[in-house]
């Protein structure tokens, strides 16, 4: 077994990062499970915000594989997930005290991985935005520098100062490159949200402000506003754009909280052209946070700033964040990201396969595409399994070879989805009695979660019509049909419908 591996790539790593990459990103990641899977090893690794899970990816991910598979002499595929959210909260529970030495350097002569399993818990807890923010990436006309890692990126200390108010340069630094909009692909999905963020970069600070971007997981929310700070730096170098996800404004607000540096944070965050936030629904229950964003976001609007957010919600149906915040929300454009169609799909896994320089044959990327279709994110995990597939195996890409690669995410989907636990999914969703999917009652706030349940039940099982009426308290196969039609052409114009429906069907998948 490679039960040291994890332990022996950290030390590969710390020879060849540099130090404060190393130290900010796989430091302080708690110790990897390595379990051997087939012909190769699987290496899971836990992170503690999603922020630095998409980072981690894409910026260490193929390296951090490469460098495993040296070691363990075969294939090592590594998967990414993130840490249970009460565990991120123990881990910051704990981690009260040394976050206030936040910064303190490991100790030598400890192993890169026992120093991993110490610093997790005060990483996590310390989010110091200056520490998880990459170094510069952009060049100085705005074109596409490398990337940090990579060979002629910036190494890891950055020579800009880090001012309070943020220099352009600092601010291009928080922005991945390679998040654009030639390398977001266009579909109906994100039409309406692709559109408005054009808007944004020809005019800002004009038309759709503050610009409101919801949707589910991996649909593309932090491509796209990742691709306006880079559009609008590539047009006016000197813009003044900060992208962060909600959490490092989180952080930055407790931080200067604690050392009583206000005027600090109005300095950072007033001056912007730009401000991009990522998963405002994080901001649910902090107060402090929540002024201190409704001061920013006042500055900002009073000075034709533009400001654009993402959340997993719209402004409405976010919980326990102030309504006079919300309501600002709203009163710019609102617009959502949907999950993609087929054909997006698939041409979303042919342009990311060319761009790996190993393109994927349409009739392969259809299979793909059918099969994997919760979310955008999920199609590259699949993707980039059936290109390490074809690359270790020496194998053409196949739908054969696809179909290997992806055998435990196939079964997983073909894993049967029972009628009883739809009805007491949707039940417990909406709020209703499960003994409601059966009873004969009609009121609105029942008769539509029924409905709902009817449409799931035909869609992600294989029951007739009749089979599900039966199981619906005995109702006629027309009920069920009628239902189905419903929801169906319901949920095409329906926005909020088919969001709702897609954290159904996600969670049902499991
Ligand atoms: N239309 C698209 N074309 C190309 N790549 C896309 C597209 N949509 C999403 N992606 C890619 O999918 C991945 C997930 O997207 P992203 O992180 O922007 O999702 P998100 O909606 O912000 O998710 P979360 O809410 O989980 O943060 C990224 O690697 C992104 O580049």
């Amino acid at each position: 077994m490679h039960t040291d591996l994890w332990e022996r790539g950290c030390e590969r790593l710390a020879a060849e990062l540099p130090e404060q990459q190393f130290n900010t990103w796989i430091r302080p990641l708690p110790p990897a499970d390595v379990t051997l899977a087939g012909d190769g090893v699987l290496v899971g690794l836990r992170v503690p915000n999603r922020f630095k899970l998409d980072w981690i990816r894409a910026q260490y991910g193929s390296r951090i594989e490469a460098t495993l598979s040296e070691l363990a002499g075969k294939p090592v595929r590594l998967e990414l997930s993130l840490l249970p959210r009460d565990a991120v909260a123990r881990a910051q529970g704990m981690a009260a005290a040394p976050a206030a030495q936040a910064g303190a350097a490991p100790q030598p002569t400890q192993s890169p991985m026992a120093i991993g399993a110490a610093l997790h818990a005060a990483a996590t807890a310390r989010h110091d935005p200056q520490s998880v923010v990459p170094t510069p990436g952009g060049s100085a006309n705005g074109r596409a520098a490398p990337r940090v890692g990579e060979p002629g990126g910036p190494v890891g200390t950055s020579t800009l100062p880090v001012a309070p108010t943020l220099s352009p340069a600092v601010s291009r630094g928080r922005l991945n490159p390679a998040l654009t909009f030639d390398t977001l692909v266009p579909g109906r999905a994100n039409q309406m949200a692709r559109t408005a963020a054009l808007h944004v970069v020809g005019a800002p600070g004009h038309m759709y402000n503050p610009l409101f971007i919801y949707g589910g997981v991996g649909l593309g929310k932090t491509h796209l506003i990742h691709a306006v700070g880079n559009a609008l730096i590539r047009d006016n170098p000197d813009a003044r754009v900060l992208y962060l996800h909600a959490e490092q404004f989180i952080s930055d607000v407790v931080r200067n909280y604690q050392r009583k540096t206000f005027d600090e944070l109005k300095a950072k965050y007033h001056s912007l052209d730009l401000l991009l936030i990522d998963d405002v629904q994080f901001f649910a229950g902090k107060d402090r946070t929540q002024e201190e964003f409704f001061n920013a976001f006042e500055a900002l609007l009073a000075k034709r700033a533009h400001i654009i957010m993402t959340s997993d919600t719209y402004p409405k149906g976010l919980v326990d964040i102030d309504e006079r915040l919300t309501s600002r929300f709203d009163a710019g454009l609102t617009v959502a990201i949907e999950p993609p169609e087929l054909e997006m799909r698939v041409a979303i896994l042919m342009k990311k396969s060319d761009a790996e320089g190993s393109r994927m044959p349409e009739d392969v990327a259809f299979f793909v595409a059918k099969n994997v279709r919760a979310n955008v994110r999920e199609l590259e995990g699949a993707l980039r399994k059936v290109l390490a597939y074809s690359r270790f195996s020496h194998k053409e890409i196949s739908i054969n070879l696809a179909r290997e690669a992806l055998k435990d995410l196939l079964s997983i989907q073909n894993r049967q989805v029972s009628v009883e636990n739809i009805q007491k999914t949707v039940a417990d969703f909406y709020k209703i009695k499960i003994a409601d999917m059966y009873s004969k009652k009609r009121p609105a706030s029942i008769a539509r979660p029924r409905q709902i349940a009817m449409y799931l039940a035909k869609e992600m099982t294989q029951k007739s019509l009749p089979e599900i009426g039966e199981l619906f308290g005995g109702r006629d196969h027309t009920t069920v049909l009628h239902a189905v039609r419903k929801i169906g052409g319901e949920r095409q114009k329906n926005t909020e419908l088919n969001q709702q429906l897609h954290v159904l069907e996600q969670t049902l998948k499991g």
